[in-house]
């Protein structure tokens, strides 16, 4: 029992050759059926009648999927010609010359999988709800039997090979996996007297799942449907049955979504035979609104030949009372033909030009990608001049935004704007030195701790002597309070400092994937280094802070120069509560003098604390960007990445086949013109 669906491509022409084959595609655009209509393609089948639904594929594992792909190519299966076919009554009679190039031209393209470059080609699309006659209609038009499901079950019937080897390639394809698989089978056949077209068979629409098919059964064709009909290339031959009422058909519904006002929508009415009963009414009413017209046919039914069918239906449609008086123009097989292999041409044509523009396109888009890749390195000199071109490009940027502020390779990266973002890091850290010196007095402890460490410093000696010792304990213990602060500016700058650095390398040397991770090593390496130098620097500063004492500052030199002005204004004082101060008379004055002396040597320590790391920082930069950025990666340019080695091939592959495509469609535009002159 077969519980798969596929859909076929199906090309008949009048040559007399039936191929079979199928192909697996592996993009999603790629849906579209791949055709084989080379020579060495062209087996031949024994056709013998048989009943199976086409049924849509599960989808089998990846390694199952490409196994089979091989198998599939021995599956044409090779045979005597079926001369018995070949002398058939032709369906259409006019000879199909001018159609045959063109159709064989967009088949060409089919061929080299141009709709994996997101190129349509222009398409018939068979819709139809289930059991409505698709693959009558099409039986009828190829004048072969297709292969069918009937009630569950395959009923083998003599002309059996063609259909096993459907069969065949369906099991294939569809293996036993549970997922539908969106892959075409391309069914090519090759027989006088039947019309030249190509179309593509979906599954028949159906609302309940049968067979163990999946739950979401009608989403899943649903959604293949429509990804064929929606583009504007698509022909819709909508298959209805005369039995039903076509406003409920579901394949009207979708078609009605994709073509509005049905001008891309034929209709094939099946089973003329059978309901007669208002069929002309239905037709000339067109509910359905379908731009392209009606034909209605009678297929084949039971063993009959399609000779006999053929004539049958004509006989139906001379002679039955209801059925004779719609339009010839609009009824049998034979009408139904022509005005496909018409449509068909006429699609094609229209098409051709814009398909020249798109391969045209497509081959600038990709060209400028390919150059857009990496030169692919074969030598050490190679790499060299690469990897030092690479370097310097990194230097130059860096010094544009390290350390001469401009950033026109970063206009909207705020983040890039380092001499900005540096000088607002410089900020906020001097305000936080500031606000963390700040003594609260309001709780009357002014003065208090010089009192209390000049008392615990009195020794016997002069009076009013102040010692060194005491400036000193106090300023220690004033620089407790804020040395954290350069060693939590310097960790928070080389942060900075490390992105920006990987940023603008990661940039120039973005084409070059082997390199990246190196690159960022290396710039994580050196910034490290860079940061544990400007640590012990801070650690010398913070320690020459606490153990040493002088400035030649003249602020300072103000305090013992008796010319200079003996009001000073000190503002980190602030309103002072001093009445605690009277019980310590003696030390009052002196611990006064220290307090002058300390508050204005701290602002000067304050500000030698930002101004010196401004400059250690710059000076930093300037040696890291000048002299210190050499990083080893020659040996990693050797080696293409495989991403980029995969994107180079698809490019290159892509090229070659929109190339190809390009000559196709030349060379038929070509003798289209000459035809014309
Ligand atoms: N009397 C009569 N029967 C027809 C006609 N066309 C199709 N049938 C019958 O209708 C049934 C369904 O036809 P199919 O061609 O299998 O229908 P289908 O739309 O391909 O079916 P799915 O692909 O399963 O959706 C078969 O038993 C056919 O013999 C017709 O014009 N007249």
């Amino acid at each position: 029992m077969l519980n798969h669906l596929v859909f076929y491509t199906i090309r008949m022409s009048t040559e007399y050759y039936l191929s079979l084959t199928s192909m697996q595609t592996t993009q999603r655009n790629n849906n579209i059926s791949n055709m084989v209509n080379g020579k060495e393609n062209r087996n031949v089948f024994k056709s013998k009648s048989s009943l199976f639904t086409p049924n849509l594929a599960y989808l089998p594992p990846r390694d199952e999927i490409e196994a089979c792909e091989q198998r599939l190519t021995l599956l044409n299966i090779s045979g005597e010609q079926n001369n018995r076919e070949n002398d058939a009554a032709p369906i259409i009679s006019s000879h199909n010359d001018k159609v045959h190039p063109l159709l064989d031209a967009v088949d060409r393209l089919r061929h080299l999988k141009i709709m994996q470059e997101g190129i349509q080609l222009p398409t018939i699309v068979v819709v139809g709800d289930q059991s409505y006659g698709k693959s009558s209609v099409l039986e009828s038009l190829a004048g072969i039997s297709l292969p069918r499901e009937f009630n569950g079950k395959i009923i083998p019937t003599d002309e059996s090979h063609m259909a096993d080897a459907i069969v065949m390639a369906t099991n294939e394809i569809a293996g036993k996996g549970k997922g539908i698989l969106n892959n075409p089978l391309t069914l090519i056949v090759k027989k006088k007297g039947v019309p030249d077209l190509t179309m593509v068979d979906l599954p028949g629409i159906t609302r309940v799942p049968v067979h163990g098919q999946p739950e979401d059964i009608y989403e899943q064709i649903s959604k293949i449907i429509k990804e064929f009909i929606t583009p504007e290339e698509s022909k819709i031959l909508n298959v209805l049955s005369a039995s039903v009422d076509f406003t409920t058909c579901e394949s009207i519904r979708m078609s009605q979504q994709v073509d509005k006002i049905g001008e891309r929508t034929l209709v094939v009415v099946t089973k003329a035979d059978k309901s007669p009963e208002g069929l002309l009414e239905k037709v000339i009413a067109d509910d359905v609104n379908i731009g392209l017209g009606y034909v209605c046919v009678s297929n084949r039914i039971g063993d009959e030949s399609y000779e006999q069918a053929r004539a049958e239906e004509n006989k139906f449609f001379e002679s039955h009372h209801l059925l004779s008086k719609i339009s010839k123009s609009m009824v049998g097989i034979p009408i139904l033909a022509q005005k496909l292999v018409q449509i068909q041409a006429t699609i094609i044509v229209k098409c051709l030009p814009d398909i020249v523009q798109k391969i045209n396109d497509k081959i600038s888009s990709n060209m400028e990608d390919l150059n857009k890749l990496p030169q692919i390195m074969t030598s050490i000199s190679e790499a060299m001049t690469t990897f030092m071109n690479i370097l310097g490009l990194a230097k130059e940027s860096l010094r544009k935004i390290l350390l001469r502020g401009e950033f026109d390779e970063y206009p909207d990266e705020m983040e890039m704007h380092c001499t900005a973002r540096f000088a607002d890091m410089l900020n906020q850290y001097s305000s936080e030195l500031q606000s963390k010196s700040v003594e609260n007095y309001s709780n009357g402890n002014f003065l208090l701790e010089e009192i209390r460490v000049l008392e615990e410093t009195k020794a016997i000696g002069l009076p009013n002597f102040l010692p060194r010792a005491v400036f000193l304990t106090l300023l220690q213990k004033k620089m407790k309070t804020i040395s954290f602060a350069p060693f939590e500016f310097v960790e928070k700058t080389w942060n900075y400092l490390e992105k920006v650095l990987i940023s603008v390398l990661m940039r120039h040397s973005d084409n070059y994937p082997q390199l990246l991770s190196s690159t960022r090593r290396a710039a994580h390496n050196l910034v490290a280094k860079k940061e544990k130098q400007s640590v012990d620097w801070v650690s010398d500063l913070v320690e020459m802070g606490k153990l040493t004492d002088y400035t030649c500052n003249p602020e300072y030199a103000l305090l013992n120069d008796h010319s200079k002005p003996s009001k000073v204004q000190i503002d980190e004082l602030g309103e002072i509560e001093v009445g605690q101060l009277r019980s310590h008379v003696g030390v009052v004055q002196e611990a006064f003098d220290m307090k002058i002396r300390m508050t204005t040597y701290w602002s000067i320590v304050l500000r030698r604390w930002v101004d010196s790391m401004a400059l250690n920082l710059l000076f930093s930069i300037q040696k890291l960007v000048n002299k210190e950025m050499e990083f080893d990666g020659l040996e990693k340019m050797l080696e293409e990445s495989p991403n980029v080695a995969e994107k180079r091939k698809r490019l290159e592959n892509s090229i070659k086949l929109l190339m190809g495509s390009k000559d196709v469609v030349a060379n038929i535009i070509d003798k289209i013109t000459t035809n014309v002159n």
